[in-house]
């Protein structure tokens, strides 16, 4: 008989594709902590979110001005509609109240058993208010053994135990090693109660389910006062995300980057005046026209700064760059301009339109004319070498591979800031000249006037204009990809300027 087939390798992923994940926590309406903050958070992570609701708070970033805890009837009444018709993945339990509460939510959990349970025993709020009676304390930790994973922070930590606050990160562990070893579950010790720059996070387990007793995930920590409903945003998290990895450690290596850049673009919310909410969401950020193209002028404007300290400028500008060093930087320009107008010719055969498709066959037309107009005005009256220089060939050959591998979208970032530095920089040139008084005898004065182009000033915003455009159409990867071919082509119009030094 043969044995029944059975894959080397699971050919489908382990875990549910949408976890269902059932927050039992308390009301925060300003939405930055409880039930709002844990609905965001399982949304955010791809899973499907339910909230049977403890208490009613009143509160805002600042404070929490009342509680109300409604009938545990009520509670219960909510609990088994939901587990007499769904089937849930996980919970997560937040704020309970009271010791009322508790008992309610863990004679449903004996009768439930839910196959993942993450209680973050929430006591206080960040505000300082409480969030639990004092009295309940003891019924809390009758809960204990029914969780999968406990969440406490560090005053939490220590009521648990009965014992001081953690003054340190590695007493911190030690007590997270008691806990865990009392309650037989895995204990998720949290360092953002503790000062420094780093804000680690680490696993307990003292049983031989996590890899060693204690995993440890060092972290930044970010410099913002929006962190409210930290803990709870991190335990619904951590809740979803477990139903699909079904491990500890797998679960918190993806929710940790998450919740930093939650807290990172906390800011971006503008949510009240006291510790206000983190961004759930902040990696699905709708992109506005022109939010692409600000995003890109950050980076330029370092890189014209870079530029306007060259020592090539300031000769163009005060007239006293060596000839030699002019003449270099025109044979380069030319030979530039020859392998640009081949990668615009490119952008040309990838746009999306006939206008873009114009426009772009026009500038790489107007690349070669004025390719044929250095020579013919600048370059046969002087000695120049023709050779192409290291930086004009990493240039054209950095644009070139864009071109080659890259979307319409990457050709686009990589071209622009030829345009768009250039224009800059040659608008600050021909305003400082002007204001001069245009003096005639200036060694440059004949270049420098053809900076005042409107035309390529017009271009310029075209392209900038059809760039931002490409970006709002693009992947998130390729917009990735935009940003880097973007800096790189930024990078070498500073290394160009730069490059006729050896003459001076
Ligand atoms: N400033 C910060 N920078 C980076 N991570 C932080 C910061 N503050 C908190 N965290 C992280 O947020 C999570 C919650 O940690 P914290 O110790 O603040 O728990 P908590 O007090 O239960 O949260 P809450 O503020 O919601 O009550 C942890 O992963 C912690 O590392
Ligand atoms: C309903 C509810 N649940 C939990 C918290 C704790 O969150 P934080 O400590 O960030 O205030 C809260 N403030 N409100």
């Amino acid at each position: 008989m043969t044995a029944p087939y059975s894959p080397v390798y699971p050919l489908v992923a382990p875990g549910r594709q949408t976890p269902r994940v059932l927050s039992i926590a308390g009301s925060d309406p300003s939405g930055g902590a409880g039930i709002q903050a844990d609905l965001k958070s399982i949304a955010a992570h791809g899973g499907y979110g339910m909230a049977a609701i403890t208490a009613l708070t009143a509160q805002n970033t600042v404070r929490v001005s009342a509680v109300h805890v409604p009938p545990v009837e009520f509670l219960r009444q909510q609990l088994d509609a939901i587990s007499n018709d769904i089937e849930i993945d996980a919970v997560k339990i937040g704020m309970l109240g009271d010791a009322a509460v508790i008992d309610e939510v863990r004679s449903w959990l004996e009768k439930v058993r839910p196959a993942v349970v993450v209680l973050d025993p929430v006591m206080v709020a960040t505000s300082g208010d409480r969030l639990l009676r004092e009295s309940a304390e003891k019924a809390l930790r009758s809960l204990l053994p029914l969780a999968d994973l406990l969440t406490p922070n560090l005053p939490e930590l220590a009521v648990l135990l009965g014992e001081p606050e953690a003054p340190d990160w590695a007493s911190a562990l030690d007590q997270g090693k008691r806990l865990a070893a009392e309650y037989g579950n895995t204990v998720l010790v949290k360092g953002g109660h503790l000062a420094g720059s780093g804000c680690p996070d680490a696993l307990v387990n003292t049983s031989g389910l996590l890899r060693q007793d204690v995993v440890e995930i060092a972290g930044p920590r970010i410099d913002t006062r929006n962190s409210h409903g930290t803990g709870c945003s991190l335990s619904s998290a951590l809740a979803t995300v477990q139903v699909m990895t079904g491990d500890w450690e797998a679960s918190l290596r993806e929710v940790k980057p998450w919740l930093l850049e939650a807290l990172r673009h906390s800011g971006t919310l503008d949510v009240g005046h006291g510790s206000g909410p983190v961004h759930h969401f902040h990696h699905q950020q709708v992109l506005r026209p022109g939010d692409f193209a600000a995003t890109l002028w950050e980076q330029a404007r370092a890189e014209l700064d870079a530029i306007h300290g060259l020592g090539f400028i300031d000769g163009l500008q005060t007239g006293s760059l060596p000839e030699a060093a002019f003449s270099y930087y025109l044979a380069q320009d030319a030979i530039y301009l020859n392998g640009y107008s081949r990668v615009l010719a490119r952008a040309s055969a990838l746009a999306p339109t006939e206008d873009e498709q114009l426009f772009w066959a026009k500038g790489s037309r107007q690349c070669l004319e004025v390719e044929s107009e250095l020579h013919r005005n600048w370059l046969s009256t002087r000695d120049v070498s023709v050779t192409t220089g290291p930086v004009t060939k990493s240039y054209v050959d950095h644009l070139l591979a864009c071109s080659a591998s890259g979307s319409y979208a990457v050709v686009l970032a990589a071209i622009l800031p030829c345009y768009w530095l250039y224009a800059e920089v040659g608008q600050q040139l021909h305003g400082s000249y002007v204001e001069a008084g245009s003096p005639a005898d200036h060694a440059y004065a004949d270049w420098l006037k053809t900076y005042a182009d409107e035309a390529f000033a017009e271009a310029t915003r075209t392209a900038i204009k059809l760039t931002d455009a490409a970006a709002l159409a693009a992947s998130p990867t390729d917009r990735a990809a935009m940003v880097e071919a973007f800096a790189q082509s930024c990078r070498y119009e500073t290394a160009f300027f730069d490059a006729p030094r050896m003459f001076s």
